[in-house]
């Protein structure tokens, strides 16, 4: 089996309708606007959003994140996965009535269950939340800093690309930049090249969420691959929302060819109907990735992972060793 790594997935979005439905029953909640026939259900990126908050709304106790998190992280365990990153959201948490050091741990507690039970290593994205608004982007970065939580090592902006612009981000990244975090942006997902040049020239990322519609201008292209800019592209995401009309009208090999760094990323995975393993299967039957390929995906990934010099290295070693 081609070991795999993940960069790129949202917590919340990682539960599957399953178990959002057990969360439905346990506060009594009615979720038939957003689950039918045991599959979330939306029709555009705004309704996608809908869903998803309405599900993380039912994750409300610190059990229920250690819970999210250990089944997501032990499931791609066995699909292979050595290594995940993925993304949280203080504003979720609080919404749901727990604060976010509470949440953070909790998910942190579940992350150490799996990697007792699967050897799996993984980290978290603090993230702010375009759609939210710009003071709470900053109060999630300044949590990010301020958490300690050691498995805590990057921040991110997602949500609604067409909401907001990157100028007003640019004092939450140096905050979180100061404190030694990754960094990582959407952008080039639901927006054009000019968010992805927009994300490069404000913020200055070391990875671009997406960022697959830079393939609408190759000197950016170009500047990506110069640069050695991680893209986490979610090819099974995109196709869902629309974003690319197919995998064969998927830039991810146009991309590769171009030299830039591409790694592969479920995103939110049942809201897309995907998961890891299915993404490498995209890559092998739609961009025709080999074996060594795919393996290569997953080097890139480790490099450019938020962590320590000596888990990469441990890292690199178990890919090598095929273990
Ligand atoms: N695909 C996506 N794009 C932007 N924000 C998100 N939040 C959860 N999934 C997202
Ligand atoms: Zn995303």
């Amino acid at each position: 089996m081609v070991l795999k790594a993940e960069l790129h997935c949202h917590i919340e979005g990682a539960a599957a309708p399953d178990l959002v439905l057990k969360q439905a029953q346990k506060y009594g909640k009615d979720v038939s606007a957003f689950i039918k026939d045991g599959s979330f259900v939306w029709h555009d990126f705004t309704s996608f959003l809908a869903a998803y908050d309405g599900a993380s709304d039912l994750f409300r106790s610190e059990e229920d994140y250690a819970r999210l998190s250990e089944h997501y992280l032990t499931s791609l365990a066995r699909d292979g996965c050595i290594y995940s990153e993925f993304f949280t959201s203080p504003d979720h948490a609080l919404k749901s009535g727990i604060s976010p050091a509470a949440y953070t741990n909790a998910l942190g507690e579940g992350m150490q269950r799996a990697k007792a039970k699967t050897g799996i290593e993984s980290r978290m994205i603090v993230t702010g939340v375009r759609h939210i608004g710009v003071e709470s982007i900053e109060a999630s970065a300044r949590f990010a800093a301020r958490c300690g939580h050691p498995l805590v090592t990057g921040f991110g902006v997602a949500g609604d690309e067409r909401m907001g612009s990157f100028e007003d981000y640019v004092r939450a990244f140096e905050i979180a930049r100061e404190a030694g975090l990754g960094i990582t942006i959407h952008a080039g997902e639901l927006c054009g090249w000019e968010s992805v040049q927009g994300a490069l020239d404000h913020i200055r990322p070391s990875r671009i969420g997406h960022g697959v519609r830079a393939i609408e201008n190759l000197d950016l292209v170009k500047r990506i691959a110069d640069e050695g800019i991680v893209l986490e592209c979610c090819p099974g995401s995109n196709v869902a929302l629309g974003v690319f009309g197919s995998f064969e009208d998927h830039p991810f090999p146009k991309l590769r060819d171009a030299g830039c760094k591409v790694t592969l990323n479920s995103d939110d995975p049942p809201y897309f109907w995907t998961s890891l393993k299915r993404e490498y299967d995209i890559g092998r039957d739609n961009f025709r990735l080999d074996d060594k390929a795919l393996t290569a995906v997953t080097r890139t990934a480790i490099e450019a992972a938020f962590v320590d010099k000596k888990t990469r290295a441990a890292l690199l070693a178990r890919l090598n060793g095929g273990r």
